[in-house]
């Protein structure tokens, strides 16, 4: 059975502004949610904040994945989780040029990507957990469009907000996303005072509280 949920709300513009200019690693330093793990950039520099566009696919029929790239608008983060079976890939050059065309920011994939060498000459951003000759096929069994996923442990609901960098891939609630921004900021602003002190010989587990912390030493 297919299953094609709406597509969300595009996301407030102000969004992606405010978080394009910091790192993803700083709002790891602040939380333990929403982190995919085991996935990589196809290229770097890389860096995507947009609107999460899912699908669920199952192990080798991507006919919901042709669908729903037609869907994309500019903005969207295409997301695809494969049902656990990350051996063979559902987006290659066609996809991703379709994709690309479509206005999508970048890509997620639970699974392998293939046409590797096409996908890097679009210049379109993905995250994905390898390469691979082997791909899915139509088969029109079931998938489905725009419901919450699993990508490594983490789970992206349509219209959430996805945002990569070189440091990895992050998943905030878009009701939320404003207010970290600010969050983040400010713990970054307050970066270049440390390293000041720093050059000028003040102790790192000093100005970090791990002097104090690391009590009970042997
Ligand atoms: O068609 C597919 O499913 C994957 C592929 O090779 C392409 O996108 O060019
Ligand atoms: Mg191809």
């Amino acid at each position: 059975m297919f299953i094609q949920k709406p597509m969300p709300e595009p996301l407030d513009p102000r969004i992606a502004a405010a978080l394009e200019p910091l790192c993803t690693s700083t709002l790891g330093h602040m939380r333990d949610y929403g982190f995919p793990k085991g996935l990589q950039p196809l290229t770097r520099p890389v860096g995507f904040v947009g609107c999460a566009v899912t699908v669920r696919i199952p192990h080798m029929d991507s006919t919901a994945v042709h669908v729903a790239v037609d869907n994309l608008r500019p903005g969207d983060v295409f997301i695809v989780e494969h049902s656990g079976d990350s051996s063979r890939s559902c987006f290659g050059g066609v996809v991703s040029y379709t994709a690309k065309q479509r206005g999508a920011v970048g890509a997620v994939f639970a699974g392998p990507v293939n046409d590797r060498d096409e996908i890097i000459s679009y210049e379109f951003p993905v995250y994905c957990n390898g390469v691979t000759s082997h791909t899915t096929r139509l088969l029109g069994l079931e998938g489905a469009i725009n419901v919450p996923v699993a990508i490594g442990g983490a789970v992206i609901r349509p219209g959430d907000v996805v945002w990569a960098d070189g440091d990895g891939v992050v998943v905030l609630d878009r009701d939320e996303a404003l207010d970290l921004a600010q969050q983040i900021r400010a713990k970054e602003e307050s970066e270049p005072a440390m390293r000041e002190a720093i050059a000028n010989g003040m102790r790192l587990s000093e100005l970090s509280g791990a002097s104090d912390l690391f009590s009970g030493t042997r």
